[in-house]
Order: C-alpha cells, then sequence, then structure tokens
C-alpha cells in the first residue's frame, strides 16, 4: 500500500546552525583552519540535529536535502550534472566551491535574488548540448544518514521546471537558446532520481516549484504539464510532492491537477484558498497556513479556518508552513531582550513547527461533530491578528504625504555639482564599506556584551575610518567614503537608531553561502529620534581635503530587510522610513556633506511576483526614495546604488528615482545591465561596477578596464563612473588594496585613452 503523507510538515528549515556554526565551519574551510572532514562533520551534526529537533517537536514527516553547503540551487545543478566545463577540471569540492565563490583562476557563476527574499542562488549555467548526468550521492546519503536515526526523510529538491527558469544560457551558445529549451532532458534526469530513491525506499518526495506562481507564457504551461505528466506517469516512483510557494498557483493549479503527481503544496498565507481547488480532489492538499516568511504568531483560530475551508473539498490535507522556514531565525527561546508584549507576538522556526503540530492534532482533539464555525479562509496578510497593531500612522509620520518629493531638473543639479565637486572624468569611488575585520567584530561584541568600554569603542571605530581614508587618498580613489566601519550591518544599524524597530542577538537568517543577517523586526511607527550618521561622517570628512560621501540605507531596503508588521500597508511603512532618512539627508548636508549616497539594493525585491501588481508597488518604492531624497540642494550630489538582483528589470524605476549617479553590480552579472536596451537613454550618471567582491579573486587592470571600455562603449563618457559591484566589507585589507589598486590604475588608463580620442 501507498503511504499516505503524515498530517504536518514543513516545506524546509535553515541550515546555517542556531548558533551560525556551518558559517563558522565553511569560512574556517575556505581559510584553511580547517579540512573538508571537519567541515562535513559539522555539517552532519547540523542535519542531525535538525532531524532530531523536528521528530521531537512531533512533526509528521521531516524533510531532507534542506540542508546544503552553500545553496540549493546549484546543490541542483551537481545532481543534474550540469556543472560548466570550466569548473569540471577542479575536484568536485574545489569545484563546488569554486562555482558560487570563484577561484583566482575561474570566476564564480553569477548570484541573485530567491524570488522576492533576502536570500540569494546562485545561478545556473545550461548550454544547448551538454549532457545532464545524475548525481545523486547527496540527496541518497542525507535520506541514510536520517534512516541510521530512525528518521524516514521526505527529500526536497528544487523542481526542473522553476531550476531551468531560473537558470541563464551558456555564453556563446546559439542564439535564441533558452535553458527552459532543455526540459525534456533535465526531466528525463530528474526520472532516474526518482526511481533511484524509490530504489532506497523513500516514500515521498518534494519538488519545489516556486516560479509557478508568477506568470506564465503558454509554452510554459504546456512545459509544467509535460514535466508532470512524464514524472506522474512512472510506476516504480516515490509520490511526488509538488510545493509552489510565495503565491497563488493561479493558472498553473489546473495544469497540476491534470497530471498524476500526489500531492501540491499550496502557499494559504500570501495566497487564498483556490476557487478551483477541488480540482485536486484524489490528491492530498499540503496546506502552507504558517507563515515561513515572518516571525509573527500565527493566529491559530484564522489558520484552522483556512484549513477546514481546504478540507471542504479535499480529502487528504497536511498542515504547513507555506514556504522553507529557511527564511526565519531558529528559535525565539535563544533572544531574551525583547520587550514581552513583542515577544509575545512572535514565533521563529520551532515555534512554528509547534503551531504545525498543534494545528494538525486539532481536529483529533476537536470533540465528535463539533459545528464548524464560519470564519472566512483568507491570508494571513489580511488576518493575521498575530501581527503587532501598532500606532496609526498619521499623515505627519507618513511624511511622503506632506513633503515635495521632485528635486529641480537634472541639469540644474549636474551644473550646480560640477561647479562645487570639480571631479575628474571616469571618477573612481567606492559603494561605502571597507573590510569589517575580525578585530572590528570582535570589538564590537565587546561593546555589545559590556566587555569594551563606549570610548574604547569609539575611538577603534575612528581609527579604523582614519585607516580607510588614508588608504583611498594614497590608492588616488576620487570619492572618498569613510568605511561603515561602526556598522554591524546596513540595515540594523539604522533600525537601532530608529523608533519602531526590535533587533534579536541572534535571530540569524542566512543571506548566501555563509553570509547571514538578523533582519530587524518593525514593529511600531518610525520616527527617528537623533541624527544617526552625522558625527562619523563628519569626522571622516574633516581628514581630507577629497569629498567623503555620507552613507545611507534607503527606506526601501530598510523595510525590505526586516520583519515589518501587516496592520500597516507597505507603502505607508515605506514612507514612515523616507521621512526619517530625509530627516537625516538635511542633517549630513547641514554638516558639510556634499555627497550622499541612499542605499537601494532591495528596490526590487519586494516587487511582486505577479505583473499585475508591480506598478503599485513600485510606485510606492520610488515615492518612498524621493520621500528620503528630494529634500537634498542642488549642488548636494545624490548617489544611489543596487546590487544583487536583476535590476534591469525595473529600469525605468531606477531612473525614477531621479538619483545624480547610479552605481549596479555588473562585473557578477557578467555585465547584463550593459546590454539593456534602456541604458544607454539613463540620463544621469552611472557606474556599473568593474570588480565582484563576492569572489576573494582580485581581478587584473586588465580586465578592469575592459570592463570600464564595455562601459563606455554604451555610455557617454562624462556619465561612467567606476566602482566595484557592492561594498567590500566582506573582503580582506590586502584584496582590496590590491583590487583597488588594479581599478584606479584601469581609469586612469581609460582617462588617457578619453583624452587622446
Ligand atoms: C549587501 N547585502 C546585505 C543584505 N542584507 C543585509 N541585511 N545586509 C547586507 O549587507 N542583502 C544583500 C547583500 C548580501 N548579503 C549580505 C548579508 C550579510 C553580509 C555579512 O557580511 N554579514 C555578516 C554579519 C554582519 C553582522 O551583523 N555582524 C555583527 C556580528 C559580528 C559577529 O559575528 N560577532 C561574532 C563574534 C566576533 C568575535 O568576537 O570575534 C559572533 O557573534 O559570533 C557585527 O559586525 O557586529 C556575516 O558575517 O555573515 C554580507 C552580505
Ligand atoms: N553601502 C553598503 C551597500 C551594500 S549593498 C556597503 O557598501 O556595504
Ligand atoms: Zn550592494
Amino acid at each position: 500500500m501507498q503511504t499516505p503523507f503524515p498530517p504536518s510538515t514543513v516545506l524546509g528549515y535553515p541550515r546555517i546552525g542556531p548558533h551560525r556554526e556551518l558559517k563558522k565551519a565553511l569560512e574556517s574551510h575556505w581559510d584553511g583552519t580547517i579540512g573538508a572532514d571537519e567541515l562535513a562533520k559539522t555539517a552532519r551534526e547540523l542535519r542531525e540535529q535538525t532531524w532530531l529537533r523536528l521528530r521531537d517537536l512531533g512533526l509528521g514527516a521531516v524533510p531532507s536535502n534542506t540542508f546544503s553547503y552553500y545553496d540549493q540551487v546549484l546543490d541542483t545543478a551537481v545532481l543534474l550534472g550540469a556543472v560548466p566545463a570550466r569548473y569540471r577540471a577542479l575536484p568536485p569540492g574545489d569545484a563546488y566551491f569554486a562555482m558560487a565563490r570563484g577561484t583566482q583562476g575561474v570566476a564564480p557563476l553569477r548570484m541573485t535574488k530567491w524570488f522576492d527574499t533576502n536570500y540569494h542562488y546562485i545561478v545556473p549555467e545550461i548550454d544547448a548540448t551538454s549532457p545532464f548526468r545524475l548525481d545523486a550521492a547527496k540527496v541518497l546519503d542525507e535520506v541514510r544518514e536520517a534512516r541510521e536515526l530512525g528518521i524516514e526523510t521526505r527529500p526536497v529538491i528544487v523542481g526542473p521546471v522553476t531550476f531551468l527558469s531560473l537558470a541563464q544560457a551558456a555564453p556563446g551558445g546559439p542564439a535564441g537558446f533558452a535553458p527552459l529549451d532543455r526540459l525534456g532532458d533535465v526531466v528525463a534526469v530528474y526520472a532516474e532520481l526518482l526511481a533511484a530513491l524509490h530504489a532506497e525506499g523513500v516514500s515521498w518526495v518534494q519538488l519545489d516549484e516556486p516560479i509557478l506562481v508568477t506568470d506564465l507564457d503558454a509554452a510554459v504551461l504546456a512545459g509544467v504539464r509535460a514535466a508532470y505528466t512524464r514524472l506522474g506517469d512512472r510506476t516504480a516512483r516515490p509520490r511526488l510532492l509538488v510545493a509552489a510557494p510565495f503565491g497563488e498557483l493561479g493558472e498553473a493549479l489546473p495544469v497540476l491537477a491534470s497530471t498524476a503527481i500526489d500531492a501540491v503544496g499550496l502557499d494559504l498565507v500570501r495566497g487564498r484558498v483556490p476557487a478551483d481547488l477541488g480540482l485536486l480532489a484524489g490528491k492530498t492538499v499540503v496546506a502552507g497556513v504558517v507563515s515561513g516568511r515572518d516571525i509573527w504568531r500565527t493566529h491559530l483560530g484564522s489558520a484552522a479556518a483556512t484549513l477546514r475551508a481546504v478540507r471542504a473539498q479535499i480529502e487528504h490535507v497536511v498542515v504547513a508552513t507555506s514556504c522553507s522556514l529557511q527564511h526565519v531565525p531558529y528559535d525565539l527561546a535563544l533572544e531574551d531582550g525583547l520587550d514581552d508584549e513583542l515577544r509575545e507576538r512572535l514565533a521563529f522556526a520551532e515555534q512554528k513547527v509547534a503551531e504545525i503540530v498543534s494545528l494538525a492534532d486539532a481536529p483529533a482533539r476537536a470533540p465528535q461533530g463539533a459545528p464548524e464555525t464560519s470564519a472566512p479562509a483568507r491570508g494571513v496578510t489580511e488576518r493575521s491578528e498575530g501581527a503587532p497593531q501598532g500606532a496609526p500612522v498619521t499623515a505627519d509620520s507618513a511624511g511622503g504625504k506632506a513633503v515635495p518629493t521632485a528635486r529641480s531638473p537634472y541639469a540644474v543639479r549636474a551644473a550646480a555639482q560640477a561647479a562645487h565637486l570639480r571631479l575628474p572624468a571616469l571618477p573612481v569611488t567606492t559603494i561605502g564599506s571597507f573590510p569589517q575585520t575580525p578585530e572590528l567584530r570582535a570589538a564590537r561584541t565587546g561593546l555589545v556584551g559590556g566587555s569594551l568600554p563606549a570610548a574604547d569603542y569609539d575611538r577603534r571605530v575612528r581609527a579604523e575610518i582614519e585607516r580607510a581614508i588614508r588608504l583611498q587618498e594614497r590608492l588616488g580613489v576620487d570619492v572618498l567614503v569613510h568605511g561603515e566601519p561602526e556598522r554591524n550591518d546596513m540595515v540594523q544599524f539604522f533600525a537601532e537608531r530608529l523608533d519602531g524597530f526590535a533587533v534579536t542577538k541572534h535571530g540569524w537568517v542566512q543571506s548566501y553561502g555563509s553570509r547571514c543577517t538578523r533582519p530587524p523586526i518593525l514593529h511600531g511607527e518610525v520616527k527617528r529620534p537623533a541624527p544617526m550618521t552625522v558625527e562619523l561622517a563628519a569626522y571622516a570628512q574633516s581628514l581630507t581635503d577629497k569629498p567623503v560621501k555620507g552613507m545611507l540605507t534607503g527606506p526601501v531596503t530598510i523595510t525590505a530587510w526586516s520583519f515589518v508588521r501587516r496592520d500597516v500597508p507597505l507603502g505607508d511603512l515605506l514612507d514612515q522610513v523616507g521621512a526619517a532618512i530625509r530627516d537625516e539627508v538635511a542633517d549630513l548636508e547641514a554638516a558639510g556633506i556634499g555627497i550622499i549616497q541612499v542605499d537601494e539594493p532591495a528596490l526590487r525585491e519586494l516587487l511582486p511576483l505577479r505583473r499585475a501588481e508591480q506598478a503599485e508597488y513600485l510606485a510606492w518604492a520610488v515615492g518612498a526614495y524621493r520621500v528620503a531624497t528630494s529634500g537634498a540642494a542642488d549642488r548636494t550630489q545624490i548617489h544611489t546604488h543596487l546590487c544583487y538582483s536583476n535590476a534591469a528589470e525595473v529600469l525605468d524605476a531606477i531612473d525614477a528615482l531621479d538619483a545624480d549617479v547610479t552605481t549596479i553590480e555588473s562585473a557578477r552579472s557578467h555585465g547584463t545591465i550593459l546590454g539593456v536596451s534602456g541604458l544607454p537613454d539613463f540620463a544621469r550618471g552611472l557606474g556599473p561596477g568593474v570588480y565582484d567582491i563576492h569572489s576573494p579573486r582580485v581581478p587584473g587592470v586588465e580586465e578592469v578596464e575592459k570592463l570600464i571600455a564595455a562601459a563606455l562603449a554604451v555610455l557617454p563618457a562624462d556619465r561612467v563612473w567606476v566602482n566595484p559591484d557592492c561594498g567590500l566589507k566582506t573582503r580582506t585589507y590586502p584584496q582590496v588594496e590590491a583590487a583597488l589598486t588594479h581599478v584606479v590604475r584601469a581609469a586612469a588608463r581609460q582617462r588617457l585613452r578619453l583624452a587622446a580620442a
């Protein structure tokens, strides 16, 4: 008999370790302190802890293959044998990390945002002909490891349609080729994988297909049908759950319903109970009623009502998370500094598992024949009573409603700035942060723990600023930065200084690879009680005659990288944060700072996955940025910066920000931004990155020169800036010094060429 799906599950779980054990082991491995064996031991311990904990919490079905040394999409590329030729000469472990991070000889694959999250995946590169080949070792090993603990698991794998939709065509391939053209070949490997898992005795497999909640054209939907018809029709296979997190399935639901897959995972937090749910009758519905995307406690009554609405049409219903829990921290119990009233409204991963278990138990506990209540089945975002009820937004605090959001015409500003700043052609700048050295992080840990007096910490921060300024002067950078040594994180730093936010001590969430953040919690009305960056910006400017950029994080990014209250429209939250940043811009100007960068790397992040909802969001996002920046005087040069996302898709919105200079990731994305058709019309300064700061690899002068020349080929010379892709905080000083030396030299050579032309 086929194994039925147990009553409760999660679609995935954090893997970095409750105390970032994986991060520490990875970084020790990369710097040569520990070998591959020790790294593997830590990894195994983390997997085992997770499986045992989920079992002990009473979860019905425990997932496996949710662990990754770097990224689940990269793991899927390895699983399918989709390793580009340039990495194949390396030993397997080295090839894996080379694809993720590069080596001195080989550049890494691209990295970009995973749907609308702050998690980043490695972009697979697919060519038109290379054969795929199953390498199921990791998936099978995890099944066996868990089995040794007496736990049967459900392997979780990125599904074929999502995998290929997120991949990019290998450079130099035939025109018009798209990775999805190879769906049939890839599905054949998934079929082999299912056979291998069946032979291993695995009962259920989960294929994650978040791409199904986006707008798909008819050809892709036909591909979905073909893929799952083929996988579903196999006789000797485990039962198949196709999970669709992050939104509503829409037109993909009837397509999945028409195939012989066994279960469908629905995100019932972001989406409503589908009107055509009945089409799934006969299949199991894995009902995602507990949010994997936020830290608010679930309103169990509303979730139970949603479950009842599903059960009214579907016989087999499993209580689950809306998506993997990898987007939330491990355990609220680790936090001892939160206000009690806020804490009561929170649930981290462990608490969410407990919610799921209790919801799954509820029908068993309910008295026989108890009347159903008639609460409507709606998404948590609309009904979450677990979300905080903060103070109402007033017209004043919403700022944007009251303030003008237009500056003078660009030509007027550009003339005023040129006269004031007197910058050379192809000005060289950096994005803001300089290396966060272990000493600096240790000092901050000492400050927070009380072992380092504030005055000593301040002295160290100022010494670090001086070091960064002197280095930039020595290298010949034109627009300097103070290096952000006082910041733990570009969002958390501001959240700690603004009213309306709480921060955690251990609430780490993986952002990419070994890098984590502690997303702040925006739970009340946002206000700026005092200037946040002015003192150190003024100090940095006092050390040099060159201009030092003030450095702020923009309202969209502060909001996107926080867990935000759900009882106030996003547009109002953005405006509140925008108003706080506007006041900071004014204070920086008053302190004599002539260039102010307001970073918006997350501008595109919250872009709704469905096109119909995107315009409203972009209007809010652009509006909030303009609230933040439009108070600046004409001669104040406003910069913005974007990275890690397919920014090209929102070029009009970037233009609408009306920043005087935009620096944008380009080196890591293989110059994609330069090929965007609207780019030559971009009327203001633009700095496409010439140094991929994610890689320990130092680019050579010629390489940087080529990237500058590529920018000059599509943009007028007087608009081009020269800068790295992003901040330098994850690099070391020797890497930064070498790379910036090459960047400055390359810019100088290109300037000579321009002068001679
Ligand atoms: C630019 N990006 C950012 C994103 N999101 C953010 N919220 N912030 C970003 O900068 N998204 C897109 C991109 C890419 N993503 C990231 C995310 C994270 C990092 C990064 O470098 N993170 C650091 C942690 C930063 C931090 O908060 N550090 C604290 C804690 C210091 C610490 O670890 N202390 C140690 C003890 C140290 C000692 O005693 O020796 C400890 O607690 O164990 C701080 O500096 O105070 C990371 O290391 O992951 C980059 C890009
Ligand atoms: N100013 C920030 C931007 C990162 S996106 C930094 O340099 O780290
Ligand atoms: Zn950046």
